[in-house]
């Protein structure tokens, strides 16, 4: 069959887009953790796609990420179905081509979730159309520990840019209208907007 849309969805803090340290988020951002579950579990069936490392760091009562078909990728998996909401798979490829066949599930859209590894193999992949990315940014400019970055060639000037980031309508019509969007968010020492970006 074919390919549901693939979706990177991730929050990263500006301007080097950093995404967690030691493996975890470096922030407790409530709103948007929300709109990550609401966005990513949809009116149909979706599927979050994530690496090995990013599955073993949620607490195992969150995990799987209810509603949503978990996909879980390592080099060491077989292919195969664990439990009706988990599918382990040893690449992307093999994951992407499971999900594109399995009837059983009708799957909308594809989530990619993280970690590091994962989005910047992913952003790569011409079947990667959007991108949901949660900007960031320090409200009093201190510097946040990180030691994950994301390696997205969008913020460049100079180069010819492929990604366009899209206005707030686009993004409305593309996460759905009863997704609350509110922007510049300020929760803690951090302010944050959502933004949906688009291959041209
Ligand atoms: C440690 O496991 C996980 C780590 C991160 C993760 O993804 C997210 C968690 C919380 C909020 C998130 N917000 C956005 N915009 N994108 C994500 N991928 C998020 C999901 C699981």
């Amino acid at each position: 069959g074919s390919t549901p849309p693939i979706v990177i969805i991730v929050a990263a803090l500006l301007p080097e887009l950093g995404i967690g340290y030691q493996g975890k988020l470096p922030w407790r951002l409530s709103k948007e953790i929300k709109y990550f579950r609401d966005v990513t579990t949809g009116n149909k069936r979706n599927a979050v796609v994530m690496g090995r490392n990013t599955w073993n760091s949620i607490p195992n009562k969150f995990r799987p990420l209810k509603g949503r078909l978990n996909v879980v990728l390592s080099r060491t998996f077989q292919n195969e179905l664990v439990t009706p909401e988990l599918y382990h798979a040893n690449s992307f490829d093999s994951a992407i081509d499971w999900i594109s066949k399995d009837k059983a599930h009708e799957i909308e859209r594809i989530f990619v979730i993280g970690g590091g590894e994962l989005y910047n193999t992913v952003i790569n992949d011409s079947r990667t159309l959007h991108l949901l990315i949660t900007e960031i940014k320090n409200n009093l400019g201190e510097e946040v520990p990180m030691d994950t970055f994301l390696k997205f060639p969008i913020y460049q000037q100079h180069q010819q840019l492929e990604w366009k980031k899209m206005d707030e309508d686009k993004l409305k019509k593309f996460v759905g209208e009863d997704i609350e969007i509110s922007q510049n968010n300020i929760e803690g020492d951090y302010t944050y907007d959502f933004t949906l970006w688009e291959r041209t």
